[in-house]
């Protein structure tokens, strides 16, 4: 799809971002939101519940008719379905039966993808060199529930958007320690995607993997409490989960790097490690990003900002032109 800045900005519209646990919603208008709301899905059956209560909290005067919503699954035709939540619906019965105009789906990554351009530098945290002024492609990687991936390519004045299923790729062990950790998981689940490792279940993942390297008995622990031992340095195996996972997600950003060209930059999103700004730039991340051989004097041009913005595809829902076709 190719995006211009402009294209039908004036209908007031109902933007969401659906995560696999959370859902999102605002108003927007000429490229700006307002009136954001975060769920959690668990509470509707479906879509168009979550929207539906949504659209009735707000003022009489607020009736948007246009919606733009990503969901977290590949967008293919008008019937949607998502990776990780039991939801699924047609976009043109949704359009029918919430009387809008116009309703489109893309993919939640590449929104994000489609916000880099509009956010704003106070939003994303350095990492590596200044992201600002940085120009060519640029590629959006994020765990959350799942591992999102969308990519931007420049072209003239506008940006050609690359949906992909990204989160999906075969993950790349790097170290004996990570051969050691992707047998376990190859055991477990044959196909070993990055997603299995990078997302939030893939932290307890890890962890489960250490505690069997180790002849530990792994604790029924959730992906916070994961993250709040590595914090506290409360327990060292998921101290050192949380450094397998920024490590292994410096291995999976450099290959994106390395397969866009990525000159503008891989911004690292999702909700999990904008909690952890500090220990994430302290973590290995960076260095498994540049240890890419003959190609590391490169990699180290290329800025890895963190997004700080939880929900950043809200502001690419707000922008994107809806007239124009997927
Ligand atoms: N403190 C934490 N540490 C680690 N993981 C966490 C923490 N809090 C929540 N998570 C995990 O983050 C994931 C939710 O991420 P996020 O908030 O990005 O949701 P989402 O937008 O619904 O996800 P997605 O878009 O990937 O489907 C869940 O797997 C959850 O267990």
């Amino acid at each position: 799809m190719n995006v211009t800045a402009s294209a039908g900005l004036d209908d007031l519209r109902v933007i969401g971002d659906i995560g696999g646990t959370h859902a999102r919603f605002a108003l927007a208008q000429h490229g700006a939101y307002s009136h954001e709301r975060r769920s959690d899905v668990g509470k509707y059956n479906s879509l168009f519940e979550a929207m539906q209560d949504y659209l009735a909290a707000l003022p009489p005067d607020k009736k948007p008719s246009v919606a733009v919503i990503d969901v977290a699954g590949p967008v293919r035709g008008d019937k949607i379905k998502m990776t990780n939540l039991a939801w699924s619906f047609s976009a043109e019965d949704m359009r029918q039966r919430l009387g809008l105009k116009a309703f489109r789906v893309l993919n939640d990554f590449a929104a994000a993808a489609l916000s880099i351009p509009y956010l704003p530098k106070a939003d994303c945290f350095a990492i590596g060199p200044d992201h600002a002024g940085a120009k060519g492609p640029i590629g959006v990687i994020g765990p959350g529930t799942g591992l999102g991936v969308g990519a931007l390519v420049p072209n003239g004045d506008r940006w050609t958007l690359i949906p992909g299923e990204g989160g999906h790729v075969s993950l790349p062990p790097s170290n004996e320690m990570e051969d050691r950790i992707f047998v376990i998981l190859r055991k477990r689940f044959g196909h070993v995607s990055a997603e299995r490792v990078l997302s939030g279940v893939g932290l307890v993942n890890l962890y489960q993997a250490l505690c069997e390297i180790e002849g530990a008995m792994a604790a029924p622990l959730t992906p916070a409490d994961v993250t709040d031992h590595a914090m506290r340095g409360t327990d060292p195996t998921c101290v050192k989960a949380f450094g397998h996972f920024c490590e292994i997600l410096g291995t999976v950003a450099g290959d994106l790097a390395l397969t866009l060209g990525a000159t503008g930059g891989i911004y690292i999103a999702g909700g999990i490690l904008l909690r952890f700004k500090e220990a994430f730039a302290a973590s290995g991340f960076r260095a498994q990003f540049e240890s890419k051989g003959r190609f590391r004097e490169w990699l180290q041009t290329v800025p890895t900002p963190l997004i700080l913005e939880e929900s950043p595809a809200l502001l690419g829902l707000a922008n994107v032109p809806i007239e124009v076709d997927a």
